[in-house]
């Protein structure tokens, strides 16, 4: 089996603050995902100019920096195997009315309000997704990842096989 690859997913604060579209997504990440990071932050105009400074001097900055510390945001770290691929997939195109035409099931074209509001944030790359879970997860070690938790998630959970825990073996 492929190597686990890790996403950063950011559910922007109007997915945050709408109960129904929060518990949606949850249990779709919850389904296809391994969750290894999970947090709720609440960004300053700063941050949110820090982690969006590739945009910087795009028309949408301002509003996309001011909404994204306008709330709540949820912030997790998703394994799979093709983590980042299928996370961007499940968002759909970055345009809420692109979506809505073209992959109306898309998690952007049932939720999103805007292009500025649209639901949530999947890292583009390998590098991007390495550089974001670092801005967010400081403490989270890559070294321990590659070389122990990895193995570890991708073959599933350890089970005790009786009610002696004799001994364990993996599934
Ligand atoms: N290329 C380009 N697109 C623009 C420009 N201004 C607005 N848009 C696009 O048109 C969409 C709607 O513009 P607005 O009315 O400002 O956005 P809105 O509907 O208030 O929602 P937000 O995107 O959350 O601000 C934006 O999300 C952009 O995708 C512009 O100057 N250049
Ligand atoms: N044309 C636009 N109008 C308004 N906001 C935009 C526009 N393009 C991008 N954004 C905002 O900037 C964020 C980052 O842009 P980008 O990295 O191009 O998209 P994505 O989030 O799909 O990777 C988008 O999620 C969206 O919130
Ligand atoms: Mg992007």
């Amino acid at each position: 089996m492929q190597k686990l690859q890790l996403t950063l997913a950011i559910i922007k604060p109007h997915a945050v603050s709408n109960p129904v579209v929060l518990s949606f997504i949850r249990n779709l990440l919850k389904n296809k995902f391994v969750v290894l990071r999970t947090k709720r932050v609440n960004l300053d105009t700063k941050t949110a100019c820090r982690f969006y400074k590739e945009h910087f001097g795009k028309f949408f900055y301002n509003r996309l920096v001011t909404f994204m510390s306008s709330g709540s945001i949820d912030l997790h770290v998703l394994g799979h195997v093709n983590a980042i691929t299928l996370w961007r997939q499940m968002l759909g195109p970055t345009s809420v009315y692109k979506g809505q035409f073209q992959e109306p099931h898309c998690l952007r074209g049932m939720f999103g309000i805007s292009d500025t509001r649209n639901v949530a944030h999947g890292s583009d790359s390998p590098e991007s997704a390495e550089r974001e879970i670092k801005f967010f997860f400081p403490d989270f070690s890559f070294y321990h990842w590659r070389n122990h938790d990895e193995e570890w998630f991708r073959k599933g959970p350890i089970i005790f096989n009786d009610h002696h825990f004799q001994h364990v073996k993996r599934l």
